[in-house]
């Protein structure tokens, strides 16, 4: 990836970061990147995430799904067990007859009717964590085998399981005989994306999974000691950097529709690795150039606390607009919708550095494997820069886990007093 950052820089934005003061922070980089190296050449929790383009075995992968043809794939996980996935179909097998969905919420009007839609039949079923035990993975899990025995499918025909070495879907996967893979050993799920978690539909589409892999080893070569000749922790630092000068706030703006949920896979990566001790920067979901009309404006006169991401591929296919002698539409006549797209990203940066704002460019080449191997690589690299930057522990993510007792508990899942902590909510109802 190709990072600019001039426009965080004091001289154009407040908040901004001055010359001298990256240099400083350079020297700071310098360590984190030691503190990094050390901890992948060791494999450490966490770290072990940077060795994945090196260790996903794509053989493997393709192996675990060759038996399977489907029209539609569907995975069935949460969070980093599905962002992923999705983020990489979504932006690399746009063209492939083969549907990909995400059941990666319990929302029974929507899981309804996607299993109405769904050819139950022709449908390839990916159920995907790392835990084995998340409630809303498992549940829909129990859902979908029942939509698929009621229609007379054979279920376990159609199943893949990737998940830890034990727990209720390992059990299961292995009393039903199923294809399972395993989750890589040492990464959190919101960084397993090049790894079985974020590849198995990738798969099923013809994804080239051996040149994604390849932008994610690109990346690993690219990481040095210092923000001025690394892009990946250029990002991670400045973004760390603009958030202690009050940019508490980062709007991931990707200018392609096929970037979008790379904006979500963002924010888990983000909020769920630097949301500690009272600190991290929030995330905040866009889309260019279809934000420019909705979010903009807060952007430009809002308060102070953002820094805006726009990303973009800098190769589009072409999709050109038609001469037209319709008063005041001739500047477009004749045209390329990737120019205007590429013209609107260009303006929308110039207006934020007009007011003054702080924004960084994120550029790939196209939107092909390799660059998008790449691109995930340097952003999950340029969060765990930005972890040690902020003194967090990056890999963990301990305040989640209340809510999930809470509900349990209010499951008849077990004695939870998070449960009674929900019973006891003060109420004061205004309808
Ligand atoms: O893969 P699992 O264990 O089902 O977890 C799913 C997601 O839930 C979380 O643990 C948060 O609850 C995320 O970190 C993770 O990506």
């Amino acid at each position: 990836m190709r990072v600019d950052i001039g426009n965080a820089l004091a001289s154009e934005a407040d908040p901004g970061i001055d010359r001298d003061a990256l240099d400083d922070l350079d020297e700071r980089v310098a360590d984190a990147h030691d503190r990094i190296a050390r901890g992948t050449a060791d494999d450490e929790f966490g770290y072990a995430s940077l060795n994945l383009p090196e260790r996903t075995d794509a053989a493997e992968i393709e192996d675990a799904v060759a038996g399977f043809d489907p029209e539609a794939i569907l995975t069935v996980g949460i969070g980093g067990s599905a962002l992923g996935a999705i983020t990489i179909t979504e932006a690399l097998a746009g063209d492939s007859p083969v549907d990909h969905y995400a059941l990666d919420n319990v929302d029974p009007a929507h899981v309804n009717r996607l299993l109405d839609d769904l050819p139950l039949d022709e449908t390839a079923v990916h159920v995907v964590s790392r835990s084995g035990t998340t409630a809303e993975t498992l549940a829909n899990f129990l859902v979908v085998r029942e939509a698929m025995e009621s229609a007379g499918v054979d279920w376990a025909e159609r199943t893949v399981v990737t998940t830890g070495e034990s727990g209720p879907l390992r059990d299961l996967a292995e009393a039903e005989d199923l294809p399972a893979l395993d989750v890589p050993e040492g990464v959190p799920g919101r960084f397993s994306a090049l790894s079985t978690v974020g590849l198995v539909p990738a798969a099923m589409m013809d994804v080239d999974l051996d040149a994604l892999l390849a932008g994610g080893r690109a990346g690993a070569d690219a990481l040095t000691g210092s923000l001025y000749d690394c892009p990946a922790y250029a990002y991670g630092a400045v973004a760390y950097a603009l958030d202690q000068r009050g940019a508490s706030v980062n709007a991931m703006m990707p200018y392609a529709e096929g970037l979008e949920s790379f904006a979500e896979w963002f924010a888990q990566l983000w909020a769920e690795s630097l949301g500690k001790d009272g600190g991290g920067q929030t995330p905040a979901r866009a889309l260019g150039a279809t934000d420019q009309h909705s979010q903009l404006q807060l952007y430009r006169a809002g308060p102070r606390d953002k820094l805006v991401t726009v990303v973009r591929p800098r190769e589009r296919p072409d999709s050109p607009i038609p001469e037209t002698d319709v008063a005041d539409l001739e500047y477009l006549g004749g045209q390329d919708l990737g120019t205007l797209l590429d013209a609107e990203f260009e303006a929308t940066e110039a207006s934020l550095a007009a007011a003054e704002r702080p924004s960084v460019r994120v550029e790939i080449d196209r939107m092909d494997a390799e660059s998008v191997g790449r691109l995930l690589f340097d952003v999950e690299a340029a969060c765990i820069l930005a972890g040690e930057l902020y003194g967090v522990e990056t890999f963990t993510q301990p305040a989640v886990e209340w809510g999930k007792k809470a509900a349990r508990g209010l499951l008849g899942g077990g004695d939870f007093e998070e449960a009674d902590a929900v019973r006891e909510k003060t109420e004061l109802v205004v309808e």
